[in-house]
């Protein structure tokens, strides 16, 4: 799963979407001359053998570090070379160093090429804060000039980037991908001293619809690398399938024989472990047994928030120290919990997929599945966070038949009912934007949206990405906030009286004063021709220090790139091409379960499968690995599933009672089997009895029930 995004709201530069950077990028000559932007590439130079003293130097002099590591100096080289990459080393192989040495030392490369004081910037896209938190504290504590954009930065923080940024002292700079999608940071990032030079992409994975955690915006940052002129590229992941290393390759224009990056996924002091039972309660005691036997720093991955509360005070009944750790936790806590369990040597931590990213503790003796994992890739991704220090450590995964329904409900969650998407397209395709010619801007309210259509906050972005790349019918530019409202600073009024421009005068003229906050309805018929020339100043005097601005009321706001459909079966013709791309999101989430239960249910070594899953083998030739569940036994784990049941009428009677509209089978069948919507939110349900009633049942299985009903109610 994806991790949570950031929620860069402050200063007025959150974007749920796309800038509209055409517009601004018309007319606008970047400085100097123009970058060589990391498409614009000729032929890439890996064959040609690049040294750089000066990167063995800075891993020696800033990092304390004798040698590279695994291909740290190939990918380093080929960076410093002018060409692009993609590195796809373990966790915690070390894939920071491959754009913090190169952003350091760039000046050193072709320091005459430019002038004093241009060295230009390293842009790291990365969706977690707390972990670029941690690298930029480590890189500053190092000497290096490094900072954020994020929304926990202070003002004065804020304000002391803005101006490394401008006199070009800043090396790396760290950003949320949301950041991208706003206009004024890209304009920004469009006139930074010496250029972008390097942009890395962390978590490179999600750009692939084929991964196990798509996200929208990670599509978008390829068209950005563009659009900001970045000189070269670098995506970095722990893993990816071959299929999904060659959507990276292929999104950024990366030479996948020569900039490809990959190490062995193997690793040999890893042992994988699997059992299977019929029911948790079955599962419990062999989890204390296996825990009793088998010391050390442990964390064992549970699905649910709630299960990690339940197993850890399970587990503290039964002696041993155990803390639960999950996403909805408040940050204090969290960081206490970190802290512990990097200091303790005996902790278990039961956790949700929230644990581990960043967790960099080198003795973690086991890493335990008690639910299954969405994906062979998170399976890979957690159980590598065992055994840092190269010591043998186990990795068992309780599979047990319960579980399965969890992981459907997941899968089956995102995918919204055909009437759903058409009210949603008619919603955005409806007369007044139809009329609008190319180039003319419409606005929506997503969260409306969500509400209206009953369709979930990611699918819905889904969607809109879908209407934006692969149709090319919009694009999102940044969200309108239709009121700004500022507190002024003492220099306020002197500054708006010398500056002669119409956005300044306008502001003094039209700002109006509450308490202690200014406002300014820029949407309003007077201003309306000057909205961006005093949405900019407003920024600009914001930036300055002179205001603090709040902007407030957001409206997603797209630009309409061609003619939207106007006829019916035009509408009905996207209705079926973008239902066509969600369903198979869906079927795939599905198979992602399967392959990660045919790891262990298959007759073949679990190690080496997993290899093999990532375009890899088992090393020197070996077909087994000798130590994991399979190659001990030489016999599979054997799934035991519930027995199926007989259809329970008076369940399904009562969800039909309780709803009483016929309008939406999909959503019935959801309430039946306990997956929540913003309808379901909206009407309460997930409280109601009836809400996952019918858990046990096949999700098919009900949906065809619920659309019998709804199609004998259409008929009568
Ligand atoms: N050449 C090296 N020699 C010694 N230690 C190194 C070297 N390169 C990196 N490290 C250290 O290895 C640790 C892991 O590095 P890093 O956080 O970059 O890994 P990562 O690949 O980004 O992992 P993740 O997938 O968890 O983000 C860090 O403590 C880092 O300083």
């Amino acid at each position: 799963m994806a991790p949570s995004p950031s929620n860069d709201d402050e200063f007025g530069l959150d974007s749920d979407d796309d800038a509209d950077l055409l517009a601004l990028a018309d007319g606008i000559e970047t400085h100097g001359t123009k970058r060589k932007s990391a498409g614009d590439h000729g032929p890439p130079s890996k064959r040609v053998a690049l040294d750089f003293p000066c990167a063995e130097k800075a891993l020696a002099h800033i990092f304390g570090y004798k040698a590279f590591q695994l291909k740290q100096k190939q990918v380093i080289s080929r960076i410093l070379g002018g060409d692009s990459a993609t590195v796809v080393f373990p966790t915690g192989g070390g894939k920071s160093l491959c754009y913090q040495i190169p952003a350091i030392v760039f000046t050193e490369v072709d320091s005459g090429s430019r002038r004093q004081g241009e060295g230009g910037i390293t842009l790291v896209v990365s969706p977690l804060i707390a972990l670029m938190k941690d690298q930029v504290d480590a890189l500053v504590r190092r000497g290096v000039k490094a900072a954020t954009f994020d929304s926990s930065k202070t003002r004065e923080e804020y304000l002391h980037t803005c101006e490394m940024l401008r006199n070009g002292e800043l090396k790396i700079l760290y950003c949320a991908p949301e950041r991208l999608n706003n206009e004024g940071f890209v304009e920004q990032m469009k006139y930074v001293r010496g250029g972008i030079r390097l942009l890395a992409v962390d978590e490179a994975h999600c750009i692939s619809e084929w991964g196990h955690s798509f996200r929208p915006d990670y599509l978008k940052i390829a068209r950005f690398s563009r659009e900001i002129n970045a000189e070269r590229v670098v995506c970095l992941t722990a893993t990816a399938a071959p299929r999904v290393a060659s959507d990276i390759c292929r999104a950024f224009n990366i030479d996948e024989k020569e900039g490809l990056f990959r190490t062995s996924t193997y690793r040999p002091n890893l042992q994988l472990l699997a059992e299977s039972g019929k029911t948790k309660k079955e599962l419990y005691p062999r989890l204390f047994a296996f825990l009793k036997r088998n010391s050390g720093a442990t964390i064992v991955y549970v699905t649910l928030q709630k299960q990690t509360e339940e197993l850890a005070a399970e587990l503290r009944s039964k002696g041993f120290k155990a803390r639960s750790f999950h996403a909805g936790m408040d940050t204090a806590t969290k960081t206490q919990l970190q802290e512990e369990f990097m200091r303790e040597e005996d902790l278990v931590i039961v956790a949700t997929i929230a644990f581990g990213m960043g967790i960099d503790k080198a003795n973690i003796r086991n890493v335990i599945h008690f639910n299954i994992p969405s994906s062979l890739e998170s399976y890979s991704q957690e159980i590598g966070r065992a055994g840092r220090d190269g010591k043998l450590s186990k990795c068992m995964f309780y599979l047990c038949g319960e579980d399965l329904h969890l992981r459907e409900m997941f899968a089956r969650g995102d995918l919204p009912s055909r009437n759903s998407l058409r009210g949603l397209l008619q919603d955005i395709f409806h007369s007044t934007n139809i009329s609008l010619p190319v180039g003319g801007e419409f606005r929506t309210s997503h969260y409306q949206q969500e509400r209206d259509f009953d369709i979930r906050s990611t699918t819905l972005k889904n969607i809109y990405a879908q209407l934006e790349l692969t149709h090319n019918l919009i694009r999102a530019t940044t969200p309108v906030y239709t009121k700004y409202s500022y507190q002024v600073g003492p220099t306020y009024n002197s500054v708006l009286a010398s500056d002669k421009s119409t956005a300044a005068a306008a502001i003094n003229k039209y700002g109006k004063k509450a308490r202690t906050w200014y406002s300014i309805d820029v949407d309003s018929y007077t201003l309306k021709s000057l909205r961006t020339d005093i949405v900019r100043k407003l920024n600009d005097l914001d930036a300055a220090g002179i205001i603090t601005l709040k902007p407030e009321h957001v409206q997603n706001t797209y630009k309409i790139i061609q003619p939207l459909p106007k006829t019916g079966p035009a509408l009905e013709n996207y209705v079926e091409q973008i239902y066509e791309v969600m369903e198979k999101r869906e079927q795939e989430a599905l198979d992602r379960t399967d392959q990660m239960l045919k790891l262990i249910t298959d007759n073949t070594c679990f190690s080496r499968a997993l290899a093999q899953h990532f375009g890899d083998d088992l090393p020197g030739g070996m077909t087994e690995c000798g130590h994991c569940t399979f190659c001990m036994t030489k016999t599979s784990v054997v799934q035991q599933l519930p027995p199926p049941v007989k259809f329970n009428f008076p369940a399904f009677k009562a969800v039909l009672a309780q709803i009483p509209d016929r309008d939406d089978a999909r959503f019935l069948a959801r309430i039946a089997f306990g997956i929540t919507s913003p309808r379901a939110a909206k009407l309460k349900l997930s409280k109601h009895p009836i809400f996952g009633s019918m858990a046990d049942h096949s999700f098919m299985g009900l949906l065809r029930a619920f659309s019998r009903e709804c199609a004998n109610t259409k008929d009568n």
